[in-house]
């Protein structure tokens, strides 16, 4: 799995892989600038136009002029702003400004006119993880200049202004898209910089992942390689006993839905048997329309996992929710209306089964921990909260990040706002508490569960886009497995 590492550990990274392989630091620019290129030339939308690259005086700015090189190269009409001079900059960005050919365009940002045509293309490589301050002065002008003119904005490694680990303070390049070294900063997975990054990509430029995992680090990105170790195998002659039997518990009056979103996609994700406990009345209805659900009042005995809280009702007393960590004290997945009871009644925190799985959305997660100014402070709280009562807390949005008990936290790379639709999470639930029961280890399940969960979405967005309802979610579950060759 892939380590996110800090800002400041990059530097380290970089130098100790060009010990390692014997290359030199411009070697290692011109694979940056390469695998920036090769992106670049795969989006087929972006090619014949001109592009303005903004160079600054650092690494990011040689990344910078060694694009504008291989650009140039290939044909790209390329103008090349610089804003530092030669003296004043890093000894590969100077190397970089060397190689440039004589016909290439480069012009100072002090005597630059301007002109650039809509649709062209801007290059932001004006400063990349060396960030240390807040931008002001000149630079700081030239960045509102690029944000207001309108073209199509591109950063190099991460957006001029923005910090790699924390919240912006102030003012940065606002891109379309964003193109990452290796790995994304962390700050690139943040909501609030959702209007500075645009659309996030990363491109590899040959440092290993096993290279990369050398340095410390407790942050790890949750790609599709990572997921077919996590998933238990089933052998041939398993009996639907093998696959778990799972209940899941919420779904007041006009909200039953949930409970049968959350009951299909554990269906869909394997169970062997599943309950949906639903109020009495609602259930004829429900058994005929969904038959491979049972239906239930009670609380089943000899169940494998369960799933509480989707439209549970907000006017639950908090026994009704001790008394299911009394029966049954095994980890359990814990959504919606169960996260508000408890911040209702945080003393039921304390209860909870060690290891269970917590799903809020930011604002449940709010609800929890008290408000947060931003997203940096969401994922530290998220920490101690999975930390503290050794539980395992899935904050899901875009990126969803899994804390786990031990201390580490993993951002999901799948799934996509067209998922943002009343029942998306509901699913969610469904799917982590079928892999709990079919005996995943609750860090396993949640991690295995919110990837699905993700490629699940991606699958169903390709033909539904905006039109993407839970349903579709639970349908392209199935696909999921044939696309990562799950048996
Ligand atoms: N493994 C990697 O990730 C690689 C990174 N490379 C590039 O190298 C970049 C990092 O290079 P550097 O460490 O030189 O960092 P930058 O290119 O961000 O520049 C740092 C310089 O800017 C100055 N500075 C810091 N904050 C400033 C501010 N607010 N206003 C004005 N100046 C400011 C610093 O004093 C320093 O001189 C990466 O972002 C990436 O683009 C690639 O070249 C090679 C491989
Ligand atoms: N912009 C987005 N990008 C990726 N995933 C998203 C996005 N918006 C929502 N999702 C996913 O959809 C689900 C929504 O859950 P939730 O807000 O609880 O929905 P509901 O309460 O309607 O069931 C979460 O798993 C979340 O990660
Ligand atoms: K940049």
């Amino acid at each position: 799995m892939r380590k996110i590492l800090a800002g400041s550990q990059i530097k380290t990274l970089d130098q100790r892989f060009i010990q390692a392989k014997g290359i030199s630091s411009l070697e290692l620019m011109e694979e940056a600038a390469c695998a920036f290129v090769d992106w670049l030339m795969e989006q087929s939308d972006l090619r014949n136009r001109p592009v303005f690259i903004f160079a600054g005086k650092g690494n990011n700015g040689g990344d910078g002029m060694a694009i504008a090189r291989l650009l140039h190269t290939i044909g790209f009409s390329v103008t090349l702003i610089a804003t530092a001079s030669k003296e004043d900059s890093s000894i590969d960005n100077q190397l970089n400004s060397e190689r440039l050919p004589d016909s290439l365009q480069v012009v100072s940002s002090d005597s630059f006119d301007w002109k650039i045509p809509v649709g062209a293309i801007v290059i932001d490589a004006l400063l990349g993880v060396g960030l240390s301050y807040p931008l002001e002065g000149r630079l700081l002008e030239i960045v509102r200049r690029i944000n207001e003119i309108s073209a199509i904005k591109i950063a190099v490694d991460i957006p001029t202004g923005l910090p790699a680990d924390t919240v912006v303070a102030g003012e940065a390049v606002r891109a379309d898209f964003t193109v990452s070294f290796q790995f994304p900063k962390l700050s690139l997975l943040f909501p609030d910089h959702a209007a500075y990054v645009g659309r996030l990509n990363f491109v590899d430029i040959g440092i290993s992942v096993d290279f990369q995992n050398q340095l410390e680090g407790s942050k790890f990105l949750l790609e599709q390689g990572d997921i077919p170790a996590l998933h238990l195998k089933k052998n041939d002659f398993i009996h639907k006993g093998d696959m778990g039997k799972v209940m899941l518990i919420g779904g007041s009056k006009g909200k039953v839905g949930a409970i049968l979103l959350a009951s299909q996609a554990a269906l869909r994700a394997g169970s062997g048997l599943v309950y949906a406990n639903i109020p009495a009345d609602e259930r004829l209805t429900c058994q005929v329309a969904f038959p491979e659900i049972m239906y239930s009042t009670e609380l089943v005995e000899d169940l494998d996992a369960i799933g509480v809280g989707p439209g549970w009702g907000t006017t639950l007393h908090p026994e009704e929710l001790s008394q299911l960590f009394q029966k049954y004290a095994f980890p359990m997945v814990l959504d919606a209306d169960a996260i508000n009871l408890m911040a209702k009644y945080p003393k039921l925190l304390h209860e909870i089964p060690a290891n269970s799985i917590l799903t809020p959305h930011l604002k449940e997660f709010e609800r929890l921990v008290g408000s947060c100014d931003n997203h940096s402070i969401r994922l530290k709280k998220a920490l101690e909260l999975a930390t503290t009562y050794q539980i395992i807390v899935v904050l899901k949005g875009a990126y969803t990040c899994i804390s786990t008990p031990d201390g580490n936290q993993y951002f999901n790379t799948t799934g996509n706002k067209y998922m943002a639709t009343a029942g998306s999470g509901d699913v969610l639930t469904g799917i982590i508490t079928s892999f709990l029961g079919q005996g995943y280890a609750p860090v396993q399940a949640a991690l295995v569960g919110v990837f699905h969960h993700g490629l699940a979405g991606d699958i169903a967005a390709k033909s539904k886009n905006r039109g993407l309802i839970a349903s579709d979610i639970i349908r392209s579950i199935p696909q999921t497995f044939i696309e990562l060759d799950i048996d």
